[in-house]
Parts: C-alpha cells; sequence; structure tokens
C-alpha cells in the first residue's frame, strides 16, 4: 500500500510557513487556507458527524469540504434510520474535492461499509494528502451500529497502516482486537500498544466510558512513549458528537501545522472546554443532547463579540499599585484616565493586593473598559480574571503555563506571555497565546531583577514568531519611536508602566506617548 504521506512527509519549514499563511496575505494578495476533508457520515441533529466536523473546523479557522458517506435520522433521542451512498457515489464526491481543493488532513468518521473505505483508500492513494486522521465510528452514542463487524478485517489490515492517528473509544478498541477487555488505564495502555502495532503512527484510546473514574482519562502512545491525558468528568446530557469533535479538532490543528501530541491536547481541551460552556443548554428531548462548538448560546450576553486584533497593543497601558499609592488614585481612576488619553489595551498588573478589594476593583475596571471597547487583562491572576469575566491574562515563564491557563480560561480568552527568547517565542505559539510581550528592552526600576534583553533581542523574538509582539520595559515618549523603528512587522505596540502611572497625570502622558505612537507609525 502506498503510503499517504501524512505528517511523517512534512519538511520542518512546512509548519510555520503554514501557520504564517494562515493568518498573512502576500504581495499577490493569496492566502493559503488550512483544509481538512472529512468523509463522515450526515446527523440530521447535527449534534454529530458531517455536521460537528464542518462546525468544528470552523471554530478552529480551518476550511472543511465533507464527503458524505451515510445519511442518518438522527436526534437527540438516538438514530431511527441510517441511508448508505453508493460507493461510486461516494468515490465521486472524494474525486470532485481531492483533484480541485489542496487539502492538507482528511479525517474520517462513519465508513459503513467494506466498500467505502475501499474507494476513499483507492482516491487516497491518487491524491495523497498529509496526514490521515481516522475516528473508528462503529456505534453512535445511543448505541445505534453505524459500522457492523463486516469492517473490521478491512480496517485492520488496509485503514490503520495507512492512518496517522486513530482515535476509538474503549468499545471501538476493544472490537478492533478482537474483543479484548478494556476497564481499566492499564488495559487502555496495553490496547494502544497492540492499535499501534496495526501500523497507525499514533494512537489515542478515549476513555471517557471507562466505568467508575471521576477524571476522563486518555491513553496517548506515539510507539516509544505514553502520555495519560486527563480532565475532570463534565456532568452533562450533552455529549452527543464528543468523539467526531476530537478527531475533527485534532484535523483542524494537524492541517494548521501542529505536531501531533499538540494537536491532540488541544483538541482534548477544546472538547472539554465546549462541554463545560454548554452543560445546561437544552436541545431535544431526549437522553444525549448536541452541545454548542462556538460556545455563544449559554451566555450571548458575556460571549465576547469583538475578538482580540494585534493592532490592539498599540498602547498597552499596565497598572501598578504601588505608583498609584504613591500618586493617591485608585486602580478605576488610573484605567478610566489612560483610557481617555488613547490606551489600547489595558492589564491590571496589582501585585500586592488583596484578593476580595482587587476582585471588586477588577470587575469596575471590566465595566469601564468594556463600555470604551478597550480589552481588560489581568497579570499572573486567573482566578481574578475568570471571577471578574476580564478578556484575558498576561503570564510570564514562571506563572501558570499558557496551555493549562488556555484550558482554564477557553478559546476565547485572549493570552498574553512573556519571551525573552527564540525558543520561548515558539512555545508561545505553539501552547496557543495569542500576543508576546517582550522584554525589558531598556533597564527598569518597575519590576525587580528583570534581565535587559534590549532592542536586539527583541527583534529576534520578534522574528522568531507569527504571533503580534508588545515590548515592555523601560519605554517612555523618549524611546517609544526609537523601539517602534526596528519595523518588526509583527512588533504591534509598546506596554508601558511608569510612564503612565508613575505620573502626575495618567491623562496628559497617555495623550502625548499616543501622539508620538501615532507619528511614527505614520512615518514607517
Ligand atoms: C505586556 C506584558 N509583557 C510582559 C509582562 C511581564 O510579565 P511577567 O514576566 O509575568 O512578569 P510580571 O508582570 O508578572 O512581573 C507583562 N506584565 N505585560
Ligand atoms: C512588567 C515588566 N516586564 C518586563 S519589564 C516590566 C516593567 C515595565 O515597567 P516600566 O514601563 O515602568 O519600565
Ligand atoms: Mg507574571
Amino acid at each position: 500500500m502506498q503510503s499517504l504521506g501524512g505528517i511523517r512527509s512534512w519538511p520542518a519549514t512546512w509548519r510555520t510557513t503554514t501557520a504564517s499563511m494562515m493568518t498573512t496575505t502576500t504581495t499577490e494578495s493569496v492566502r493559503k487556507v488550512a483544509q481538512v476533508l472529512t468523509v463522515a457520515g450526515s446527523d440530521s441533529g447535527a449534534g454529530a458527524g458531517i455536521q460537528a466536523d464542518i462546525k468544528v473546523c470552523a471554530a478552529r479557522g480551518v476550511y472543511c469540504a465533507s464527503v458524505i458517506t451515510a445519511v442518518t435520522a438522527q436526534n437527540s433521542r438516538g438514530v431511527q434510520s441510517v441511508h448508505l451512498l453508493p460507493p461510486d457515489f461516494v468515490s465521486e464526491q472524494l474525486k470532485s474535492v481531492l483533484s480541485d481543493f489542496e487539502v492538507d488532513v482528511v479525517k474520517t468518521g462513519m465508513l459503513p461499509s467494506p466498500e467505502i473505505v475501499e474507494v476513499l483508500l483507492q482516491n487516497l492513494s491518487e491524491y495523497p494528502v498529509r496526514a490521515l486522521v481516522v475516528d473508528p465510528v462503529m456505534v453512535s452514542t445511543s448505541g445505534h451500529v453505524l459500522a457492523g463487524s463486516s469492517i473490521l478485517s478491512i480496517f485492520r489490515e488496509r485503514l490503520l497502516p495507512v492512518a496517522d492517528i486513530i482515535t476509538p473509544n474503549v468499545k471501538e478498541a476493544s472490537a478492533l482486537l478482537g474483543g479484548v477487555r478494556i476497564q481499566t488505564v492499564a488495559e487502555m495502555r496495553s490496547a494502544a500498544k497492540s492499535l499501534h502495532q496495526m501500523g497507525p503512527r499514533f494512537v489515542l484510546v478515549k476513555g471517557g466510558d471507562l466505568p467508575d473514574s471521576s477524571d476522563s482519562v486518555d491513553v496517548y502512545f506515539d510507539g516509544n512513549e505514553f502520555h495519560e491525558l486527563h480532565s475532570p468528568r463534565i456532568a452533562t446530557r450533552n455529549t452527543h458528537g464528543t468523539g467526531c469533535t476530537l478527531a475533527s479538532c485534532i484535523a483542524a490543528e494537524l492541517a494548521k501545522g501542529s505536531p501531533m501530541l499538540s494537536a491532540v491536547k488541544v483538541a482534548k481541551r477544546f472538547v472539554d472546554t465546549a462541554l463545560n460552556y454548554s452543560k445546561e443548554i437544552v436541545i431535544g428531548s431526549g437522553m444525549q443532547g448536541p452541545f454548542d462548538h462556538f460556545l455563544s448560546l449559554k451566555d450571548p450576553q458575556s460571549y465576547r463579540q469583538s475578538t482580540f486584533k494585534p493592532d490592539d497593543l498599540f498602547l498597552y497601558a499596565v497598572t501598578d499599585s504601588r505608583m498609584n499609592r504613591k500618586w493617591n488614585r485608585s486602580i478605576v481612576d488610573a484605567v478610566k484616565a489612560a483610557i481617555e488619553g488613547g490606551a489600547t489595551i489595558i492589564q491590571l498588573r496589582e501585585k500586592e493586593a488583596e484578593t476580595r478589594e482587587f476582585l471588586e476593583e477588577a470587575k469596575s475596571c471590566v465595566d469601564i473598559c468594556r463600555s470604551n471597547g478597550v480589552f481588560l487583562l489581568i497579570n499572573d491572576r486567573i482566578d481574578i480574571a475568570l471571577a471578574c469575566d476580564a478578556d484575558g491574562v498576561h503570564v510570564g515563564q514562571s506563572d501558570m503555563p499558557v496551555d493549562l491557563v488556555r484550558s482554564l480560561l477557553g478559546p476565547d480568552k485572549i493570552i498574553g506571555v512573556s519571551c525573552k527568547t527564540q525558543e520561548q517565542a515558539h512555545q508561545a505559539w505553539k501552547d496557543g497565546a495569542d500576543y508576546i510581550g517582550s522584554g525589558g528592552v531598556f533597564p527598569t526600576n518597575t519590576k525587580a531583577n528583570n534581565r535587559t534583553i534590549g532592542i536586539d533581542g527583541l527583534r529576534e523574538v520578534c522574528k522568531a514568531s507569527k504571533l503580534p509582539v508588545v515590548a515592555i520595559g523601560g519605554i517612555g515618549i523618549s524611546n517609544a519611536e526609537s523601539v517602534m523603528r526596528i519595523g518588526e512587522p509583527n512588533l504591534k505596540g509598546v506596554a508601558v508602566v511608569s510612564a503612565l502611572f508613575d505620573q502626575e497625570c495618567v491623562l496628559s502622558e497617555a495623550k502625548k506617548l499616543h501622539k508620538s505612537l501615532t507619528e511614527s507609525k505614520r512615518e514607517h
């Protein structure tokens, strides 16, 4: 069997190129879009199958084409009927898409007959793609058989050997292994190992159905190492389509250029976040409701209407409790004045504040910022950010890791991370940060024992990442222009503390700085 390519053949540079292409318009105005093709069944209730796959990819910023293998009459109560499409027609759909689009990743769901698997394999050998994600769907969450035992031998002998990753749940893993018992994490590990011997490069055995566990544990095996991926079990009836969602999210992240383990971790976090956000929604009267892939149905009021844009970093005002005390002003007054003077984003960096008092002030600042259309981030304190529904957080290298912050805050909050080196900048992107704060560009008295990286260090960080960067440390009116003049396209602004808040009049200092930044932008 010809190799389907898969991520094994990605050149190292491809990942960064693709990542940059996702956000960069070239001079010829050609923009490459990461593309997934899902080959799966239609779910009339839209919680699983093709409909879920398209929603997930849209939510992850990836284009999704669809080849339908079967049409199911299905709702939150179960599957009422299944109609298989003729293999020839499945093949025609595959040819239409694969001969025209630059599909990066194919993800399979319901493959209801050996003949359909056969046409899929034929088309994939004719039109190789970068990776193949196989979700070996066999039984619906409601217990309806979607692919019978006749499928097992072609799965084992033909499909698994060319898959980059397979994502069976314990029942599917057991069926693929001829009915072995899988009831513990140790048995999941041994199943993952046996499945790996059938040929896929990576195996993820999902333990959501494991009995007696307060955690949901998935076992990931790369042929050498095991990773146990734990997350708390979420009490909700809205679990219909979690398997399709996970596999599609893995496909979407791979299409954007992620390495496999990162893609799996992001996908697991995405599913957990979506389940958690939509645990109370009611769609359908049955036992298994769909959930909301866009995280918007639960509370439309609190759903962020506007999205973070790199230019929001232009004049980034970072508050300081000592300075506010020295000048006898409240955080709220400091924030109001900074916004009035032109600050485009605010961070509350209140290192010595008492939690209760800080939370109340943070809530007031959220209101002020929201009514002015300016994002408000909290420094270090994920708990405060969650409690006051801030727009995001800024963390440093010794604070909570970005991937964990992302899992706590969900995909829609803004996360900034401090980076002094190229390695840290690479990691920031992999972990799902939205921007990088880089410095101290110049010496500062505001942060003790902070290594100065200089303009050259800032330039290196900018070059190492496609994420937007904001410069910080010792920046004020006298040198802001020289920082912006380095001309790196992803350097989007300056973050300042003392230049605004260790001053008698925050408003006038903010206005002066904004003017100087605007002038330097116009000149370059
Ligand atoms: C925009 C911005 N960039 C960098 C930092 C520094 O964060 P960190 O390294 O976590 O240091 P502390 O601010 O926590 O002392 C920042 N706060 N904001
Ligand atoms: C928080 C932080 N991180 C790197 S330098 C710095 C302090 C910046 O403060 P100032 O703008 O007063 O130099
Ligand atoms: Mg910090």
